[in-house]
């Protein structure tokens, strides 16, 4: 029983937060940048449930005061045995131990269901606050950084800092209390024999040093691989059809293997070096009780101490040296997961969305006329994406956006949008600089129909209503007849509860674009921008497309990137841009009889 009571208590960790190979909560210790700071804001977050993180504070405080007493209250039991045989107030020691025992294990267990509730709360926070911070992020964020990136911090890193306050933060709090607990009680015992105790803690700390200097990069190496890996795993998952259409299986397998190679062999030498650091713990903790046992044993004699003394220090001994392990394990773990912290933090730290601090106003209505004067932009520092642009759409008009490849149509389109604020000149819409307009009001009044029709899993009826989630069911459905979708979804088995996967795997491109159309009627904008599909639509739905089309530009002011030369002639106008300027603009017969730079493209 005394043994149990002994045992270090292991807070029990999520199984998605062990890290494979990672023994004894030895994980790689990425370096924070900011400890303070980090800690303090995760503080901000922790400090919103001061009550039960007071509760869970007294608990450890308490537990690691029964964690004393157990093997003092044993040793004191054992003297008072050897004086007094078994008598009635020997009995009461014994029924006093096991009061202890029954306390520390139901304070244990508190603090233990406690912290898990103040640690799961503040990871939910994290989590909402990262994720609805990414939606306000501007689009060029998402355009730095590999979409992988981002996901880890929102799973790996925030289960990081789940798992480290579950278990690790009260894990360490407590073993520092109990260590110096330990040693303020053996001191108070018997300075002599503590010190004899302590003769293998410089041995412990040395070979702890030796040990972790050689597997902390060994561990860092295995991740930094199995992060390739993941990397490389994602990029052949998602480029399967490229794989397969170019035949490169067995290229892709073997690569595969190669690395998977490189991580057993890393995981191989960290697991065995690591390994070592039980056994050494083992060898110095029987060292210490052969120390305190025999040196003891020799005081004892001399009657200086007491067997009870002998007792407690032996239990001491083991006790003290677990908090000194735990301590070592925990390390790495808490530097981990403030590294993780720190990320969570980063991106939260990201300016959010710039330039609508200015935009207060928002619009009710909105005729649809938009104007770009002289404007310019630039993706980088240095050069010109657009320069000096300058045009006027009227309201329903249509109108055109030809041009070679990286003329510039897609970023007029995403400064229209307001994704992107344009380095000089200005852009209006009704005579009102966009920049004065709140984005989400603005984006209201439009509405996209783009050549990679997005689809989210859920049914044909919960994505068209992705237009106006309001929108009743008979809406949604006047809006697929108009889009000419109506009669492909009725014949499908659900009807509009078909399920759809993400990325709408399971209906066909031209039945993709019939959705954006209705989703775009839906929404009934004053803007309209359409990327016009590229990819070849059998005949008969390539009419259906444009019928639907042309319903839904009737009276709007539509923006289209166009590639078929019937859509570029019934535009009311044509911007012809090439290397970022505007060349010419006009009617399809207009710019023929001009016999310039769009001539030539139709010719
Ligand atoms: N996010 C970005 N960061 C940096 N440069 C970009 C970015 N997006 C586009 N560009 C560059 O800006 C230029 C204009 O690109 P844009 O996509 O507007 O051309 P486009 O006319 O729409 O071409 P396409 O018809 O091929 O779609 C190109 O030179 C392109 O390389």
């Amino acid at each position: 029983m005394l043994k149990a009571f002994t045992e270090p208590f292991r807070y029990p960790r999520p199984a998605s937060a062990q890290q494979p190979g990672a023994r004894g909560g030895r994980k790689p210790a990425a370096k924070a940048k900011n400890w303070s700071g980090t800690l303090q804001r995760v503080w901000h977050y922790l400090a919103r449930r001061k009550f039960k993180l007071a509760l869970v504070l007294l608990m450890v405080l308490l537990s690691s005061g029964l964690a004393l007493l157990g093997p003092y209250l044993v040793g004191v039991a054992i003297d008072h045995y050897l004086e007094g045989g078994l008598n009635r107030t020997w009995i009461w020691f014994l029924a006093g131990l096991a009061v202890v025992y029954a306390l520390y294990s139901l304070t244990v267990w508190l603090q233990n269901i406690w912290m898990i509730e103040v640690a799961q709360e503040t990871v939910y926070r994290m989590r909402l606050d990262l994720f609805a911070h990414l939606h306000r992020l501007p689009i060029p964020f998402f355009g730095k950084r590999q979409q992988g990136e981002i996901m880890s911090r929102l799973t790996n890193d925030i289960e990081n800092v789940s798992s480290t306050l579950n278990s690790s933060a009260i894990q360490i709090f407590s073993s520092v209390l109990t260590l110096a607990g330990t040693v303020i009680v053996m001191l108070s015992l018997s300075p002599v024999l503590t010190l004899l105790t302590f003769t293998v803690v410089p041995l412990m700390a040395l070979g702890m040093r030796w040990i972790t200097r050689r597997t902390g990069p060994l561990f860092k190496e295995r991740q930094r691989r199995l992060g390739e890996l993941n990397g490389f795993i994602e990029e052949t998952l998602s480029g399967q059809r490229i794989v397969k259409a170019f035949s490169q299986e067995q290229r892709v397998i073997g690569e595969f293997s190669t690395r998977n190679d490189s991580i057993r062999l890393a995981g191989f030498w960290a697991q065995t070096i690591s390994g070592f650091i039980p056994k050494l713990m083992n060898g110095l903790n029987n060292l210490s009780f052969a120390i305190v046992a025999g040196f003891g044993g020799i005081l004892a004699i001399r009657g200086s101490i007491t067997v009870g003394v002998i007792i407690i220090f032996v239990e001491y001994a083991r006790q003290f040296t677990r908090p000194l392990n735990d301590l070592a394990n925990q390390w790495n773990t808490l530097l981990s997961a403030i590294a993780g912290a720190e990320r969570v933090f980063e991106v939260l730290d990201e300016n959010e969305e710039a330039g609508d601090e200015g935009a207060s106003a928002s619009l009710d209505r909105l005729e649809g006329e938009v104007c770009f004067r002289n404007v310019s932009f630039s993706y980088e520092e240095d050069g010109n994406t657009l320069t000096e642009i300058t045009f006027t759409a009227h309201p329903g008009e249509t109108i055109a956006l030809v041009g070679p490849t990286g003329a510039g149509k897609t970023t007029l389109i995403q400064l229209l949008s307001r994704f992107y604020n344009p380095s000089s000149g200005i852009i209006t819409m009704d005579g009102r600089d966009i920049t004065t307009i709140r984005r989400e009001s603005l984006r209201s009044h439009m509405a996209f129909v783009l050549q990679d029709t997005f689809l989210f899993a859920g049914t044909i009826r919960e994505n068209i209503r992705y237009g106006r989630l309001n929108a009743t069911d008979e809406e949604v459905e006047t809006a697929a007849k108009l889009a000419n979708a109506h009669s492909f979804i009725m014949r499908l088995p659900d009807g509009y509860d078909k399920k759809l996967e993400t990325g709408g795997s399971g209906i066909s491109q031209g039945q993709k674009q019939l959705l954006a159309i209705a989703r775009a009627m839906l929404a009934d904008p004053a803007i309209l921008i359409l990327d016009e599909a590229t990819s070849s639509i059998d005949t008969v739905t390539e009419v259906k497309i444009q019928e639907g089309l042309n319903r839904l530009m009737k009276g709007r002011t539509s923006f289209v990137i166009a590639h078929r030369l019937n859509t570029i002639h019934r535009a009311d106008r044509i911007l012809v841009l090439k290397d970022g300027r505007l060349l010419e603009q006009g009617s399809h017969e207009e710019l023929l009889t001009k016999d310039g730079f769009y001539a030539s493209l139709v010719k």
